[in-house]
């Protein structure tokens, strides 16, 4: 007994949502406290996956009876032997088992959304689905899919440590009976085990430390048609942009640098999954793509479909990026052109731009390709926020999770990208105009506009450029500037006409429905110190003291670290700054940076 408790007395209990885990006090494990935002966003899909994967089901069944009762009707009911009760469940194995093309062609008069979804086997019993997290870690993850999404299978949970597999193993049984019988746990290399289990799991779970880019190619292969995958990247700095040849090396786009940078990265990440994927005739569609904190998240359901993926270069698109202002432009790869009732694939006809920015005078930098497809899928926001809110007592990260998927529920989800208010202040060197104002000068003017979830200041339009700058030019008419050197951006931009007059009188639907709701959108940080952790079983040192607070420092270098240690990114540099309210509350209004020809428009 006195050992058992001379053991404990290395550990701590950490509990979230309806887990505990047994967590050592050195650094052996990986454990991340803030990632409880990750963890809860993940259940909140992982949910209405369950639920939508059901309702296609039973959409399929339907269609399958409806259409068998046709066949009924007009053919006598023993065919060739068989009674028709059974032919349906065998037709309809058969449908799924010659290919995803089949089965769309069977099923080509439904509605879209079903047609594109159903690809499981469509048996009349539809099986629980089997999750696998490729990167466990102390298991946390695994226990709570397991405790607390209804309807799940058996969750499998990876882990190329033995210290990590040793502690899921006992956080398995921590967690009880229920627990053991869902939860098992495997020491090997996920990217071996993925390979090795090609289109076995209907959800597959990506947290690794840094980049996943490793693990992508392994990770398309293991989801089955009509799957989750789901993937965290924390290397904020290498997809934002901070060393561009890192970023393409790991994820094959060269990121440009703007205020847009979190969102680009999301995009990135989604076009190397695409590319992974459609080396094995398969194409994702995401469903939510977030970024939080310090890290992106996707989740994406994975489809096999060899003609589907002509469609590829349609939703990807090189950026080019001017470096005198904040225009941006995208140039898709591919168009189709219609001949004779028949749609053929070509390259696109470029360049999309001059080669000077006819707003500022000044060069482009070329990005990309990014997905330039929606990154969300509204249907899949607004279910999986109407869910969480009705279960507000299971989710210990709430008010985080809402707030961000209430603001990506106003997102215009056809607009990729997006620029700041203050930075285009800043470009003309004027004091802002307002959020409601600007926002009202461009739905005055007959355009689109939204807010993005990644940045409080950024602002998503269909105003094309010279529409926004006009905007800026009658704006600066009625609040003058100081007189400016002649070539900078901004004068250039200024010393045109405006060929619109703007209306900044307040438009109805100027206020987001968050603002005018007062729901909070941008929470403050979640904790002091918040941020990716120092990967497990590495020394903590003084130069930690960034990532980890002074506190943890003093008590790690003790010997008795607690909670904050355990996770962290390849580098262990931490992210770039993420944008929070910190942007709105301490900014200035009026000019914040200046540009030359080879400095970009902004930093992440
Ligand atoms: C960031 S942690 C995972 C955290 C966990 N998902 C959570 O929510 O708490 C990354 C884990 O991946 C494991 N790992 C790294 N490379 C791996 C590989 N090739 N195969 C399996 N596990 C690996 C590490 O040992 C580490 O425990
Ligand atoms: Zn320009």
């Amino acid at each position: 007994m006195a050992e058992v408790e001379d053991k404990l007395k290395d550990y701590e209990i950490k509990r979230e949502g309806e887990a505990e885990i047994l967590l050592k006090k050195s650094n052996a494990v990986f454990f991340n406290p803030v990632q409880v935002h990750n963890r809860d966003m993940s259940i909140a899909v992982l949910r209405t996956f369950v639920a939508k994967r059901k309702e296609e089901h039973e959409a399929l069944l339907n269609k399958r009876n409806k259409s068998h009762q046709k066949n009924k009707q007009s053919e006598p009911s023993i065919q060739n032997g068989h009674d028709a009760s059974t032919s349906i469940h065998d037709e309809m194995n058969v449908v799924c088992e010659n290919g995803p093309n089949q089965a769309e062609d069977e099923i080509d008069d439904m509605p879209k959304e079903v047609t594109k979804t159903p690809s499981w086997k469509v048996t009349r019993e539809l099986k629980p689905p089997l999750v696998l997290e490729a990167l466990a870690a102390s298991g946390l993850r695994s226990l709570r899919y397991a405790r607390e999404v209804d309807g799940l299978g058996k969750v499998i949970a990876l882990d190329n440590d033995k210290s990590s597999v040793e502690s899921c193993k006992q956080n398995i049984k921590f967690n009880g009976a229920f627990a053991a019988s869902k939860v098992e746990v495997h020491l090997t290399d996920a990217r071996v085990y993925m390979l090795m289990h090609p289109k076995e799991f209907d959800v597959v779970d990506l947290d690794p430390y840094g980049s996943p880019s490793i693990f992508l190619d392994s990770a398309v292969q293991a989801v089955a048609d009509g799957g989750l995958l789901m993937c965290t990247a924390t290397d904020m700095a290498v997809l934002c942009g901070t060393n561009g040849e890192v970023c393409y090396s790991k994820y094959g786009s060269y990121p440009t640098k703007g205020k847009y940078c979190h969102e680009m990265a999301l995009r990135i990440l989604l076009a190397s999954i695409e590319s992974h994927a459609n080396r094995y005739k398969r194409y994702i569609v995401p469903v939510l793509s977030v970024f939080m904190d310090f890290y992106v998240r996707v989740f994406v359901r994975v489809f096999t479909s060899a003609s589907e993926i002509k469609n590829t270069p349609l939703k990807l698109s090189y950026i080019y990026q001017c470096v005198g202002c904040d225009s941006f432009h995208l140039q898709c790869l591919g168009r189709t052109v219609s001949k004779n009732n028949s749609v053929k694939h070509a390259p696109a006809i470029g360049p999309a731009v001059p080669q000077e920015c006819s707003d500022c005078g000044k060069k482009f930098n070329v990005g990309g390709p990014i997905w330039s497809a929606p990154i969300h899928d509204q249907d899949w926001v607004v279910s999986t926020l109407a869910d969480v809110k009705s279960m507000k007592d299971r989710y210990p990260a709430y008010n985080k999770i809402t707030s961000v998927l209430t603001t990506v529920s106003e997102e215009l989800h056809d607009i990729p990208l997006f620029f700041s208010l203050h930075n285009i202040a800043g470009t003309v060197k004027c004091t802002s105009p307002s959020l409601v104002m600007f926002r009202s000068a461009v739905l005055n003017a007959g355009y689109q506009i939204s807010s993005t979830h990644v940045n409080p200041l950024g602002v998503k339009s269909d105003a094309p450029w010279d529409v926004i700058w006009d905007i800026m030019r009658c704006w600066v008419k009625n609040h003058p500037i100081k007189e400016q050197a002649r070539d900078l951006p901004g004068s250039v931009i200024l010393s045109k006409p405006p060929k619109l007059e703007a209306n900044f009188s307040r438009a109805v639907a100027a206020l987001s429905k968050a603002q005018a709701k007062k729901v909070q959108r941008f929470l403050p940080n979640p904790e002091r110190h918040w941020g990716p952790k120092v990967r497990a079983g590495r020394k903590i040192t003084s130069k930690h003291v960034s990532l980890l607070g002074p506190e943890a420092i003093n008590g790690a270098l003790n010997g008795a670290i607690c909670q904050q240690d355990g996770n962290g990114t390849a580098s262990d540099k931490p992210a770039p700054e993420p944008e929070g309210i910190k942007d709105v509350e301490n900014e200035p209004s009026s000019k914040r940076q200046k540009i030359s020809d080879d400095e970009p428009a902004s930093e992440p």
